[in-house]
């Protein structure tokens, strides 16, 4: 999955226009103002305001042109500054925290440059609300001209990333019904819950072959495991055995085939067109891509063949998620290939990484998890299997996961790229085609809006608890809002839920070493900069 992040891309050729500054736009203040309320609440009227108030701030936009600011009045590093952050002072790797110390020095926007790249970050729940609402009919989050350069050479369609307007919008409402609907998702459970028995199992067996009986180190790398089988089991509708102990050799090809493409994906892009036959990085992020694609293409190829025999032996086929897209008609065999391989890519780290921060924190704050211990407990006494039904009893599971996601959310840095509006934001107004940075780690790590927040803090999503606050909505949207936000978001809570829910029901988790604290890294997405070790001790 592709994500803008601070130093990458921008493909703003947006004309600069000299405009006289003058006070905001007085109607875009509003959002500021809003009463604060669920974010799904908010999540609810905002579809429904969306056009209204998009017309209305665009109408706003053309007319007041003349007086607001522009992107030329905006403050931000040059681009010796970010390089001397980035490369001198480390931040490379800690671009999320690039984002906190950049809003401090400069207010919630800014402007920064990397080469050709220039981006106007937004870094406070008001504005990021404003972005989101002017974001068309068919946002698109950043244009990848080295991914739409790879499927033409190989004559694939574009997916979901790479296609834009209308085309994006037919494949996803394509892929939405049985991903996005609690009911559909909920068919997903009996097969999530077997991945989940394998992944006990597998802690069971590195624990007891460990040399205390109790460690399982690098745990990321097991969920990751965890996740890929989570998500190719609804996607093939088949079990890949990830988990077992001699990992499929397909599988370790993909892992590290997407691994390779993602750090290519932001190093490709840097360099002009010329340089792909001189430079090895072009050739490679080909190879990585290949093999992707052919791993999820040979899966698809086989669920397929098998459909077509369960058909000719006149059985009546049932599947999940392929089945689904297959018989739908809706999309193109290729498409096909690509929204898989696509769904395959966004589904696996994203949700293992949120769980092995959530493990992290768990295994430091023993109140915490005894507290969760005994929410599951009380729900599914004698370690019965939680059901969906059972999930809804479980608020403190919920807010442990979100907690995670605001400490730690996975897309810490998202954009959006103006293709339909002029828009304006704060008092700037800004041309179609300009690249805005949506600052998420620094919104949802922001004290105004999360007391304490470095603190891992379950008790703060809990309703009626004495800890809790309101906080602006769009100060934590880990998913995204709106037409473009995560497909996949019911699907990741159904299989973290579940996985955390009975890893509790069956171990205390402590960790390896108390002092040694792991720090995220930014690589494209908010992971673990170090391995997460962690001890399991059986719950009696
Ligand atoms: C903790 C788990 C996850 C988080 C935090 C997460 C977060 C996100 C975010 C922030 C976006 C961008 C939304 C936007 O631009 O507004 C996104 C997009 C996407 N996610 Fe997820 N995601 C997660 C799990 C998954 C899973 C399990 C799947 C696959 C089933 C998935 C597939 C996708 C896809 C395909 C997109 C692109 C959608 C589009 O462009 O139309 N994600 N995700």
């Amino acid at each position: 999955m592709m994500f803008q992040s601070e130093n990458t891309r921008s493909f703003r050729i947006a004309p600069t226009m000299a405009l006289p500054a003058t006070a905001a736009a007085r109607p875009l203040r509003l959002y500021a103002l809003c009463a604060r309320t669920s974010p799904a609440a908010w999540a609810g009227h905002h579809l429904h305001v969306r056009v209204a108030s998009t017309r209305h701030l665009n109408v706003q936009a053309s007319t007041e042109a003349g007086k607001l600011k522009t992107i030329e009045d905006l403050p931000g590093p040059s681009l010796a500054t970010t390089l001397y952050w980035l490369f001198v002072k480390d931040y490379a790797l800690k671009r999320h925290a690039l984002q906190v110390e950049h809003k401090r020095l400069y207010g919630p926007i800014w402007r920064s440059k990397v080469g050709p790249y220039d981006l106007v970050n937004v870094a406070s729940p008001e504005l990021i609300a404003q972005v989101i609402k002017q974001e068309g009919r068919y946002p698109v989050r950043v244009e990848l001209p080295h991914w739409k350069e790879y499927r033409d050479l190989r004559g694939q369609a574009y997916g979901l990333h790479v296609d834009k307007g209308p085309e994006w919008y037919r494949i996803r409402s394509v892929l939405n019904p049985k991903m996005l609907k609690i009911r559909e998702v909920s068919a997903y459970a009996s097969i999530i819950h077997e991945v989940v028995g394998d992944l006990l199992q597998r802690v069971e067996l590195l624990r007891l072959r460990s040399k205390d009986q109790t460690t399982v180190a690098d745990v990321s790398s097991e969920l990751y495991k965890f996740g890929f089988e989570g998500i190719s089991s609804i996607l093939f509708e088949t079990r890949l055995g990830c988990l077992q102990q001699e990992i499929p050799k397909e599988t370790l090809r993909f892992i590290s085939a997407v691994d390779e493409m993602l750090t290519l994906s932001d190093i490709v892009i840097i360099f002009p067109r010329w340089s792909y036959n001189i430079l090895p990085y072009w050739k490679r992020f080909i190879k990585a891509w290949d093999d992707i694609y052919d791993v999820a293409q040979k899966l698809i190829n086989k669920r397929v063949a098998e459909i077509a025999a369960q058909q000719q032996g006149g059985e009546a086929v049932e599947g999940m998620y392929l089945t689904h897209l297959l018989s739908s008609d809706k999309l193109s065999r290729a498409e096909v290939y690509i929204s898989v391989t696509e769904l395959l890519l966004g589904g696996v780290d994203t949700t293992s990484n949120t769980l092995s921060w959530t493990l992290y924190h768990l295994a430091r704050d023993s109140r915490v998890q005894e507290r969760l211990y005994s929410e599951v407990n009380s729900v599914c006494p004698g370690g019965r299997q939680p059901t969906t039904d059972d999930l809804k009893r479980m608020p403190y599971l919920k807010a442990v996961i979100k907690e995670t996601l605001r400490l730690y959310p996975v897309v810490p840095g998202n954009g959006r790229f103006t293709t339909e509006n002029e828009v304006v934001v704060d008092n700037y107004w800004f041309p179609k085609r300009t690249q805005f940075h949506l600052c998420h780690y620094a919104a949802s790590h922001d004290k105004a809006e999360f007391p304490d927040p470095e603190v891992f803090m379950p008790e703060r999503w809990l309703r009626g608890g004495t800890t809790r606050y309101q906080h602006h909505p769009y100060s934590f949207i880990p998913f995204g809002v709106g037409v473009r936000a995560c497909v996949g978001k019911r699907v990741a809570e159904l299989e973290m839920y579940f996985a955390l829910s009975r890893l509790m029901q069956h171990y205390k988790v402590l960790p390896e070493d108390s002092a040694h604290v792991v720090e995220p890294k930014t690589r494209t997405l908010l992971i673990p900069g170090q391995p997460i070790n962690l001890r399991f001790l059986p719950r009696a």
